[in-house]
């Protein structure tokens, strides 16, 4: 039985922001993976991945999603835009979550990441080119582990979130813990 809520999506899609809201709205604990990992690392994930490498940080974070998975409490996760691309993620995520997948254009999120100094992908590049190819790859792979798709585009964040509370009412899963 499904007891969490994720989101997933690209890197700019909004997971963080509107997962707080979601969870504010919906009186449900927030967690957001890429803090939950910082907190383990001791360190940022943009010095992390300067250091160590994307391949190290792909690890800790599949230990840290599987930690948060098993919370007792239902809880809404905001995903790192690369969590999907472990297969073991994809699985454990739509077996153990009610998964949506906050869909933008990658030139909506290249303005809304205009001046971005965290996101190591983002950096150094044409942040639009960038997004354009982690679409292509992780597009499918967003879709495969949904439940839900949003269009993220004509909705500012509160509308966002108040849509998914809404799918999580109409779908009965309110308290998701009782899905
Ligand atoms: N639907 C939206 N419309 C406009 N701006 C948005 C929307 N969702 C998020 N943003 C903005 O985009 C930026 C990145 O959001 P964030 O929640 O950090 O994304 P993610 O966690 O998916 O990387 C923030 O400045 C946020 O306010
Ligand atoms: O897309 C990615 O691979 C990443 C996205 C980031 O999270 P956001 O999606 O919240 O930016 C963070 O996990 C890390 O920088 C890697
Ligand atoms: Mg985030």
């Amino acid at each position: 039985m499904a007891k969490h809520l994720a989101l997933v999506g690209l890197p700019g899609s909004g997971k963080s922001t509107i997962g707080r809201q979601v969870a504010r709205q919906g009186g449900w604990v927030f967690v957001d993976a890429d803090h939950a990992i910082e907190e383990r690392l001791g360190c940022s994930i943009k010095d992390y991945f300067a250091q160590h490498g994307e391949a190290a940080f792909r690890e800790i974070e599949a230990q840290v999603l599987r930690t948060l998975l098993q919370a007792p409490q239902p809880t809404v996760i905001a995903t790192g835009g690369g969590a999907v691309l472990k297969p073991e993620n994809r699985v454990a995520l739509r077996e153990g979550c009610t998964v949506f997948y906050l869909h933008a254009a990658p030139e909506d999120i290249a303005r809304r990441l205009r001046g971005d100094t965290v996101r190591p992908l983002l950096q150094g590049v044409d942040a639009l080119q960038r997004l354009q190819a982690l679409q292509k790859v992780r597009g499918p792979l967003y879709r495969e582990v949904a439940h839900y798709v949003l269009d993220t585009q004509r909705n500012n964040p509160t509308q966002v979130a108040r849509k998914i509370c809404m799918q999580v009412d109409l779908a009965g899963l309110s308290g998701l813990g009782s899905i």
